[in-house]
């Protein structure tokens, strides 16, 4: 193996650690400028930086054929794996173990003068580097899992491989007693390990901006509803399973009353604390099972799987009810809010778009028929409710 690698092997390091680190910061430079930067983005570049600094001392060190312990670049790579398992936990928005691991880190350093022997010292430090990689780990599995995030998993994968390094570099030095060899396999584990964290970094703040944007094609950003487009594709799964078990499935389609004068009287922010407190009213009226969208302006949508007209219409009569017992109070003053509800529904294989222009019809009948009621689809006639003011 040592035939593979020239004189000065590091200085291979050093080429492959500074073109990596090059492109992060190049995409680190890109990102700083977006309104929402990455978590975790400041502490990663950190942790760039200390980890190419080290590597550039060390192949200064090592082209000046300054004797370098063995405990130097260990120290370095501990000191490295702290900022890792710090710019981990930023990352992930977790804070625990930060001063446990901070105060071994420590400990490790200060050990060059209480412990005898380069041996002891490299055993001690490597074993400390080892455990903030395996903490680091722990966390980016953790967020992998919970962020389905693909980049975490690689990260995690280079902690793995640190940890399985490090084993056998303290075999190499302490069995075989192949100091130049464990030096060898502990710095390229720490390496390799880190071109995969860089790796994992960049493809992990990539899958998040994808998960950003798709976010954003399917909400909507007033009232954190489903937009259309989101309706649809949660509405993808219902659908189907009322299509095999013969299921009705049920909408209402639901327009603030007179919103143009709530904008023109008191004002286009007014406007949109009423539409966010009808969001908030539909949703909390309504099942976990059920979804609720914002279709227009101030139109949202309700789709009740596996509901029938009759149910339908109750809770769009409930719904009713509450949002005109819920004025909106702006500086002492209270704006009365009312909406008209059109309910439609269909058996079995159900197309959306018909049952929202059911239930869009109903409605519209209600708002030509006074408002502050609900009017429904049966069969094609439309009928109104006898409550309604
Ligand atoms: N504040 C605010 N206003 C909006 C938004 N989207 C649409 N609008 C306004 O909503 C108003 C809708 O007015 P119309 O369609 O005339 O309906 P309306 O005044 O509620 O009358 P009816 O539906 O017939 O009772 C328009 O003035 C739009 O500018 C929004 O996101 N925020």
């Amino acid at each position: 193996m040592q035939d593979f690698f020239p004189e000065h092997w590091s200085t291979l390091y050093v080429g492959l650690i500074f073109t990596i680190t090059l492109a992060q910061m190049l995409v680190v430079y890109d990102l700083s400028a977006a309104s929402t930067p990455p978590a975790g983005l400041g502490m990663f570049t950190v942790y760039a930086m200390a980890t190419l600094l080290g590597w550039i001392l060390f192949a200064l060190q090592q082209g000046t054929d300054t004797p370098v312990g063995m405990a130097v670049p260990a120290a370095a790579s501990m000191i490295d794996g702290y900022l890792l398992f710090l710019a981990a936990t930023q990352r992930a928005g977790l804070h625990s173990g930060r001063f446990i691991l901070g105060g071994l880190c420590l400990v490790g350093c200060l050990s060059i003068f209480f412990v005898k022997g380069d041996d002891k010292l490299f055993a001690l430090q490597i074993s400390i580097t080892a455990l903030c990689f395996g903490c680091s780990g722990v966390i980016f599995a953790y967020r992998g899992l919970r962020e389905r995030n693909v980049g975490d998993a690689i990260m995690f994968l280079a902690t793995m491989l640190m940890l399985i390094g490090t084993p056998i570099a303290l075999y190499l030095q302490f069995v075989r007693g192949d100091q130049e060899l464990a030096l060898l396999m502990a710095f390229g584990s720490h390496s390799w390990a880190y071109v995969m964290v860089v790796i994992g970094f960049l493809a992990s703040v990539l899958v998040e901006y994808q998960q950003h944007l798709s976010h954003l094609a399917t909400v909507d950003p007033l009232t954190q509803l489903l937009n259309r487009r989101g309706l649809e594709a949660s509405l993808r799964v219902s659908l189907a399973r009322a299509q095999r078990l013969d299921l009705y499935t049920a909408a209402v389609a639901i327009d603030i009353d007179h919103f143009k004068q709530v904008n023109d009287s008191f004002g286009h922010d007014t406007g949109d604390n009423v539409i966010r407190l009808v969001a908030s009213i539909v949703s909390s009226c309504c099942r976990g099972s059920d979804v609720v969208a914002r279709t227009g302006g101030e139109e949202f949508l309700l789709v009740m799987p596996d509901t029938n007209l009759e149910v339908a219409r109750k809770v769009a009569e409930r719904l009713r009810e509450s949002i005109a017992e819920h004025p909106l109070s702006v500086d002492q003053q209270r704006i009365p809010i009312t909406v008209s509800l059109g309910v439609a529904a269909a058996r079995g294989d159900v197309q959306l778009e018909q049952l929202l222009q059911e239930s869009d019809r109903a409605m519209y009948l209600a708002k030509r028929n006074g408002r502050n009621r609900v009017a429904w689809v049966d069969n094609k006639p439309v009928h109104l409710s006898a409550g309604s003011a």
